[in-house]
C-alpha cells in the first residue's frame, strides 16, 4: 500500500523513516533536530521527525517507543503508543521521556521510536440496558489470580 509523504525543509538531508529488516513491523522514525539535544532524567521532549504524512481514511498510524533505548537509556514515547489520525497533515513529532539516571545525548538523524500502520475499526453506539452475561462479569484487575 502506497502512503504520501512529505518531507519537510528542516530534514532535507536525512532518509524517510525506514524498515531495517524486510520482516520488521514498524518503521524507524528519525530525529530531525537541529544538531543534538539533551534530555534529562524525567524531563520530556518534543521531537520532530521532519515529515508529515496523508493515511488513506481507515488507517491509523501508530508511534511505539524502541526497546534498545528503553533498555539502555530509559528513553520511551510518554504518549505510548501515540495516534496519527488519518486526518494530520501536521509534521509527525515524537514525545520522549527520559526515564534513565543519565542525561540522554540524542543527535540528528538518530532512530527515536517507530511507526506502524493499522486499520481502524469505527463503531456506532447501541445504547441499551441490558448487557448480556459472561463468565467474566463484571471482574477483572487482577481477578482471575497469580501474583496480582
Ligand atoms: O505522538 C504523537 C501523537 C499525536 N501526534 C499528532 C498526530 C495526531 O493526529 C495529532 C493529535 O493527537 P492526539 O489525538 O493524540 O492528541 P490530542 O491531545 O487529543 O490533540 P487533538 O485535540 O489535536 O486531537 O497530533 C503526533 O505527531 N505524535
Ligand atoms: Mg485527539
Amino acid at each position: 500500500m502506497k502512503v504520501k509523504v512529505k518531507k519537510l525543509p528542516h530534514a532535507e538531508d536525512l532518509p524517510l523513516p525506514f524498515y531495517a529488516t524486510p520482516g520488521s513491523s514498524c518503521m524507524d522514525l528519525l530525529a530531525a533536530v537541529e544538531g543534538s539535544l539533551v534530555i534529562e532524567p524525567l524531563k520530556r521532549v518534543l521531537v520532530p521527525t521532519g515529515i508529515a504524512i496523508e493515511l488513506p481514511e481507515g488507517l491509523e498510524a501508530q508511534v511505539r517507543p524502541r526497546s534498545g533505548l528503553a533498555l539502555k537509556y530509559g528513553i520511551t514515547v510518554l504518549n505510548a503508543p501515540g495516534t496519527i489520525d488519518s486526518d494530520y497533515r501536521g509534521e509527525i513529532k515524537v514525545i520522549l521521556i527520559n526515564l534513565g539516571e543519565e542525561p540522554f545525548l540524542l543527535q540528528r538523524g538518530e532512530r527515536i521510536a517507530q511507526l506502524c500502520f493499522c486499520k481502524v475499526v469505527k463503531i456506532e453506539w447501541e445504547p441499551t440496558e441490558n448487557l448480556s452475561p459472561s463468565e467474566r462479569g463484571e471482574e477483572g484487575f487482577g481477578s482471575t489470580g497469580g501474583k496480582v
